[in-house]
């Protein structure tokens, strides 16, 4: 028999130790197979040879009615016995060479790898596919480090786009960020995953046929999306050309004041004050609430989240990633403000834990964070140092190249704020030239537009880019404006009349005193 052609699309690997208790293993095979299930890994631990054959040869029955291919994890000798359509191995298990040896050229075999090299070399050793994992922490087993989707991405890109051998992304993969992980770790190369494998996503849920049938409409979305970004496609919003963008500030700024929403800021104890002042001054509500516990019931009733990394403890940490991943869950905007991200290991490393667990709608830093984030995904650009949280030197020569060439990669909006601010979503690109010299010399003024950011991504849920123009636009007429007060004589009165004038802002100033340039890139 030739080998079968496999839809990777949403691939069960089974537990019985971790099957919902309201029903047998056997059922949520089939049952997620009616929902949507493509191919199956009969993955049993305890269970000697005799016992494994005996529950594949059952489990193979349903597979067999339902036309999905099943393959046996670790065990050849029991994929051979029941004449399955192949067989998953382990980095520790019987060499790729020796299982594709044992189960002839028409079988599929699967390796797990969690290194570009062990995924060349199962490229090399004959293996239909890779298992690329451990994605994110996983109850199922206990992983020593994880990816994220930018380290199953850097495997992603180490293998040729138009080999054959397909990807399926492993560990903690559930419905809620099953899309953005195949969006997230889309290559430039190309790849884009052919799968994601699930463990308890399906087996432990209530109703395995509906968790199937939501996994692979994610996946499915996922995978557009994907290919879009990479064909250099966009959504509808984002064809909005910049002067439509600029046209829809005054109804933005309207809607901000009429709806004042709530964004969640996990914030630093030095501008705390501020940014809530700035929130409210501008029209939206602000929660500062740093507990990791809270961070769940925050997220069903916020409208956007601000992660600011200024005063970092665990505890800051631990409340960003699980903010993050409820506003994720919820599909309310990250905004992600990288302070001194390049001034420290931990820093550097949070920053990069932060954008490995979290979808971060929006990037918004100063060139030296900027240059941080772009060496952290793996984006070519000049470097820029740091000391403390201020960026050194003169800036980027290109700055507009590196803030759309970092848009492209993450597949977000990124905003980089100095004398002049630059914002792109991978497409439109722009620079805003307003602002005052006095929004350098008061602290916080940068996590005051992450702020304001928030507060209009709130209510710009279609387009991100959008709203970080806005963000910035706001605070710096606002700044503008202060600093033209005859009250104002340096920062110490220009901090309270800055948040005056932030309240002042009347929606038609912002078009008509906005400084904007769209810059067309290569
Ligand atoms: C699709 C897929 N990818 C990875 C694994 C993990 O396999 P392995 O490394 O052998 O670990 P165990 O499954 O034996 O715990 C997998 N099973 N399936
Ligand atoms: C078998 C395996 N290999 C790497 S992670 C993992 C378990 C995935 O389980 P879950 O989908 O429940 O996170």
């Amino acid at each position: 028999m030739s080998k079968p052609t496999v839809d990777y699309s949403v691939y069960l690997v089974t537990d019985s130790g971790l099957n919902h208790p309201s029903r047998t293993l056997l059922q949520s095979v089939e049952d997620s197979i009616l929902g949507g299930v493509t191919l199956v890994q009969l993955r049993e631990k305890d269970l000697d040879t005799p016992a494994f054959i005996d529950l594949a040869r059952k489990v193979h029955e349903i597979t067999k009615k339902h036309n999905v291919p099943l393959l046996i994890n670790d065990n050849i000798e029991v994929a051979l016995a029941i004449d399955t359509e192949g067989a998953h191995v382990g980095q520790d298990d019987i060499s790729c060479t020796e299982a594709r040896r044992l189960l002839g050229p028409n079988k599929i075999l699967g390796i797990s790898t969690g290194t570009p090299e062990e995924a060349q070399k199962a490229l090399a050793d004959g293996a239909d596919y890779i298992g690329i994992g451990t994605c994110f922490m996983t109850q199922t087993k206990s992983p020593k480090r994880t990816l994220g989707p930018i380290g199953v991405r850097a495997i992603l890109e180490a293998l040729p786009k138009d080999h054959p051998l397909k990807t399926v992304v492993i560990g903690g993969i559930k419905r809620d960020n099953t899309r953005r992980v195949v969006e997230h770790s889309a290559g430039r190369n190309g790849r884009i995953l052919d799968g994601v494998a699930v463990v308890t996503g399906i087996v432990s849920a209530s109703d395995a046929k509906a968790a199937s049938q939501d996994l692979l409409r994610e996946f499915r979305t996922g995978y557009e999306n994907a290919s879009n970004y990479l064909q250099g496609q966009v959504s509808k919003e984002k064809k909005k050309s910049i002067d439509e963008v600029l046209q829809s500030f005054p109804q933005l700024l309207t809607t901000l004041r009429e709806k004042a929403p709530l964004t969640h800021h996990i914030s630093n104890y030095v501008v705390m004050n501020d940014t809530a002042n700035a929130t409210l001054a501008l029209g939206g509500s602000p929660i500062m609430a740093p507990s990791a516990s809270e961070a769940q019931d925050l997220s069903k009733v916020v409208s956007s989240v601000v992660l600011n990394i200024g005063t970092l403890t665990e505890s800051f940490v631990e409340c960003m990633l699980e903010a993050g991943k409820h506003a994720n869950a919820q599909s309310k905007p990250v905004i992600l403000d990288p302070v001194g991200a390049g001034a420290t290991s931990l820093r550097e490393a949070t920053a990069a834990r932060i954008l490995n667990h979290v979808h971060v709608d929006i990037i918004k830093g100063n060139a030296g964070e900027i240059s941080t984030i772009s060496k952290i995904v793996g984006c070519d650009s000049e470097s820029i140092a740091m000391r403390g949280v201020d960026s050194l030197g003169s800036g980027f020569t290109n700055p507009a190249a590196v803030v759309q060439a970092l848009a492209k990669r993450e597949k977000c909006v990124v905003a980089m704020t100095g004398k002049i601010d630059y914002v792109s979503d991978g497409v439109r690109t722009v620079a805003i030239e307003n602002g005052h010299e006095y929004q350098g010399r008061i602290t916080g003024s940068g996590c005051m537009i992450a702020s304001s950011i928030g507060s209009f991504a709130a209510i710009s849920t279609d387009d991100h880019f959008a709203a970080a123009v806005a963000g910035i636009l706001a605070l710096n007429l606002a700044g503008e404006h202060a600093a033209a007060r005859d009250d104002v004589r340096g920062p110490g009165t220009f901090r309270a009349a800055f948040i005056d004038e932030i309240a002042n802002l009347k929606p038609e100033q912002v078009v008509k005193e906005a400084r904007i340039k769209a810059i067309q890139l290569n």
